[in-house]
């Protein structure tokens, strides 16, 4: 059967996602891929299909890929949505539960500020319209974590509609092509958080904590802009990235404080959108990612196959790598949404609309909120550009790569050498050394002060780049060293004697007559054989241009006839 085709809209052009079948357990393996730009030595998703979509014959079916998404983040916030409860991230099991969170009767919700001004705060800063009155509802459904038998969530009328997310992929060779994307954000809405249930299989039980069971989230809901994974994450990251900045969230995946529900479908071009399937709970990027290229790989398979797709939730494997049905098939859920009787409208207001006398503690001020929202990611990548004259890629893996900017502003701020010079220092060896151990920035043996030490050597010409590389890969040890220290004791000092640098030009010159003839003849590779001879010689204690200048001149027609006199 002919390989179905998917057109994407990261390239615009068609990706054929049968030819990346791998065979897994299922037979039908998951595109594996980054999840946001510069992560070495691995293709990204749309690289991989990208190259699958070359090798395209004629008469085959196209696809479009549409995903949404759903994200949860867990507000950050001394106490829950409604009750008074401490929220504590691996407290003792139902040591933070009040009697609301319990769901004891007679007991009501009384709403947090720092909840509704969190919502709010989100809601500006990804561009969204706020609802001066917004209501809330109970969604019904029945789980052994949810006491109430329902949420409390805002299903009519939310407190933030109409947003949009900008976010950037990086594409090409060498990851250097910035692709700038938007996706709509249809709403923002507050709701409580369920508890947890965990299964003892050893003792064949189920328990509950209920530590979780009421503290504030808010869900974003994206518009059906995306069409693969890759574009799922990186736009994920984003969020998350601004949601750390604005203090919103700690918006940590692993600890599922930003948990994802995936919606996915596939239809031809021109055609309405297919009916799409749920994966839920997804809390790493990367497995959302697979997840997502995993499910539009199965829709496809399923409709060239002249199957159908079922308006089911799914949950993604991750030992498996593919997406299997939750539930049985039920229809779509019926959640008896009614409104919250025991809340009233939420009503906030702008200085416009703010009465007179107002008690500031009991009113929300939107403009208020709006003129406390700190520097936006967007802004501190431009800065970044602007500032360093950075390449827009490196400003981007800066932000992603968690604690990473941090360690290269405190480079800058210790070091002498050019902003260039750190870039390149930070994202080239100290990022490579951390991702071949597979290391945080947190966890590194190098600390800002030791790289802004070399850097100082280094450009003060102390020593020469490749003996750089030594005194960092020292320092990596972490023996306790400084740069000084370590050049001192590898006798690593730049070479500043020009005559005996003269003297091993000339000895290395006629060791390798063979090398200097073919300089002579124009082959260009020839210097760079005599600088590599001659480097090693000085243990790399010589500076490549000084060396490059001392062969030239005495290669130099004056000259010529040094080496073999
Ligand atoms: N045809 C489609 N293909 C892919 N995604 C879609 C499609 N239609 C809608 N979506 C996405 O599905 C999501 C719907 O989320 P929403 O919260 O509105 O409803 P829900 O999933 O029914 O409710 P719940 O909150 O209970 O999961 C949105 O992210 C939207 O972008
Ligand atoms: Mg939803
Ligand atoms: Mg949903």
């Amino acid at each position: 059967m002919a390989a179905p085709v998917l057109r994407c809209c990261c390239s615009g052009r068609r990706w054929a996602f049968a030819c990346i079948d791998r065979g897994s357990r299922h037979g039908r393996g998951a595109p594996t891929g980054s999840w946001f730009c510069g992560k070495r030595g691995q293709r990204s998703v749309a690289q991989q299909l990208l190259s699958a979509a070359q090798k395209l014959r004629k008469g085959e079916h196209e696809w479009t890929a549409v995903v949404g998404l759903e994200i949860h983040a867990q507000i950050s916030s001394n106490s829950k949505l409604f009750s008074g409860s401490k929220v504590h991230f691996a407290a003792p099991p139902n040591s933070l539960v009040s009697f609301f969170d319990a769901s004891l009767p007679g007991t009501l919700p009384v709403l947090n500020r720092r909840c509704v001004e969190a919502a709010v705060m989100t809601g500006l800063a990804l561009n969204c319209h706020i609802n001066k009155k917004s209501l809330f509802d109970r969604k019904h459904y029945f789980y052994a974590d949810l006491p109430a038998g329902y949420q409390i969530t805002q299903q009519r009328l939310p407190i933030a509609v109409n947003g949009s997310l900008a976010y950037s992929i990086c594409t090409g060779k060498k990851q250097s092509q910035v692709i700038s994307k938007t996706v709509r954000i249809k709403q923002i809405q507050l709701e409580q958080d369920s508890g947890k249930t965990l299964h003892d299989d050893f003792r064949s039980q189920t328990l509950i904590d209920l530590n979780r069971a009421g503290i504030g989230l808010l869900e974003v809901v994206l518009e059906p802009d995306m069409s693969c994974g890759e574009e799922a994450a990186t736009a994920v990251r984003e969020l998350q990235l601004i949601l750390q900045a604005l203090g919103t969230s700690q918006a940590i995946m692993a600890d599922g404080q930003l948990r994802v529900d995936a919606n996915i479908s596939v239809h031809h071009p021109g055609e309405p959108l297919g009916v799409r399937t749920e994966v839920k709970n997804l809390n790493s990027a990367r497995f959302l990612a697979k997840a997502i290229d995993y499910e539009i790989q199965r829709q496809i398979k399923e409709l060239e196959n002249g199957g159908e797709i079922l308006n089911e939730t799914r949950s993604f494997d991750y030992k498996l790598g593919c997406t299997v049905p939750m539930r049985d098939k039920e229809g779509k859920q019926d959640y008896r949404f009614i409104p919250e009787p025991n809340l009233p409208p939420l009503v906030i207001y702008d200085s416009a609309s703010l009465p007179a006398n107002a008690d500031p503690q009991q009113v929300i001020n939107i403009d208020r909120i709006r003129e406390q929202i700190p520097e936006l990611p967007s802004v501190t990548r431009e800065k970044l550009v602007q500032q360093y004259g950075m390449l827009p890629e490196h400003s981007l893996t800066l932000l992603n790569e968690v604690g990473l900017l941090e360690f290269f502003q405190n480079v800058i701020k210790e070091t002498r050498a050019e902003p260039k010079k750190v870039t390149s220092w930070v994202l080239n060896t100290f990022l490579g050394f951390l991702k071949q151990e597979n290391l945080a920035v947190s966890e590194s043996p190098v600390t800002p002060s030791a790289l802004a030490e070399l850097l100082n050597l280094l450009d003060r010409k102390a020593i020469s780049s490749a003996a750089a590389k030594q005194v960092f890969e020292e320092l990596w040890r972490n023996e306790g060293k400084t740069p000084a220290q370590i050049v001192s004791e590898k006798q690593l000092e730049l070479m500043q004697d020009r005559e005996a640098l003269e003297q091993l030009c000339h000895a290395v010159m006629e060791e390798h007559p063979q090398v200097v003839m073919d300089m002579k003849k124009g082959n260009p590779r020839a210097i760079n054989k005599l600088i590599g001879l001659v480097r090693k010689a000085t243990l790399n204690r010589a500076d490549p241009t000084v060396i490059k200048e001392t062969l030239e001149k005495q290669l130099s027609p004056r000259d010529v006839s040094r080496p073999s006199a």
